[in-house]
């Protein structure tokens, strides 16, 4: 993997936090401003590829929807496959569901039932770890699926959350916010 970064390149001043969406007390950190900025984007792909790539990963996963936009790039950098891990009633033929808890509610993810072959080193990528519920069910559905997990990767890290500690594989993030 080659990739010359031009550091010093200060990623957060490209992510727009917005604050009471998409409900009151909520601040968002918005990844538009960051990919919509085609060197922004290439220096975050570029480091995030660094990091996946000691995993020494065979395919990665990505989480519908905005994993795709930040597993996609990296699988193409590092010569992976990729597959999606996708809300339900969106993959054709044959699927595999894992369905986890949220803060409120219930929520569902699907992985076709032959994206893996068994013992395949997998790295699942997202944009953002919250309270890591979605990480730690993509986690569950891919193992389900025969995959070996062997890391996570995601660009924004939400610390007071914790969400790492539901997560049972070595997990790397970019950019890393207290609040
Ligand atoms: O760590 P958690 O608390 O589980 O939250 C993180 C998840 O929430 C967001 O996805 P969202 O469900 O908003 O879907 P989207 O990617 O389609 O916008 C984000 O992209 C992560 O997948
Ligand atoms: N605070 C937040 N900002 C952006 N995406 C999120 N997904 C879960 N929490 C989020």
């Amino acid at each position: 993997m080659s990739f010359k970064d031009p550091a010093p390149l200060d990623l957060k001043q490209y992510i727009r936090e917005v604050p009471d969406f998409p409900k009151p007390g909520i601040l968002f950190y918005d990844i538009s401003t960051l990919i919509r900025n085609p060197e922004a984007w290439q220096v975050a792909t570029g480091r995030l590829a660094q990091a996946v790539a000691r995993f020494q990963p065979d395919i990665l996963a990505g989480i519908e929807s905005r994993g795709f936009l930040t597993a996609a790039p990296l699988a193409t950098r590092l010569g992976c496959g990729f597959t999606m891990l996708r809300k339900p009633g969106k993959l054709p033929g044959k699927t595999i569901s894992h369905k986890y808890s949220l803060e409120y509610g219930e929520d569902e993810l699907q992985i076709q039932a032959d994206a893996v072959t068994p013992g395949q080193r997998v790295v699942v990528l997202d944009d953002l770890l919250a309270t890591g519920g979605t990480l730690a069910a993509s986690i569950d559905l891919l193992r389900k699926a025969g995959a070996e997990v062997v890391g996570a990767s995601v660009m924004i890290e939400l610390l007071a959350l914790g969400g790492r500690k539901k997560v049972d594989v070595p997990v790397t993030s970019l950019l890393t916010y207290e609040d």
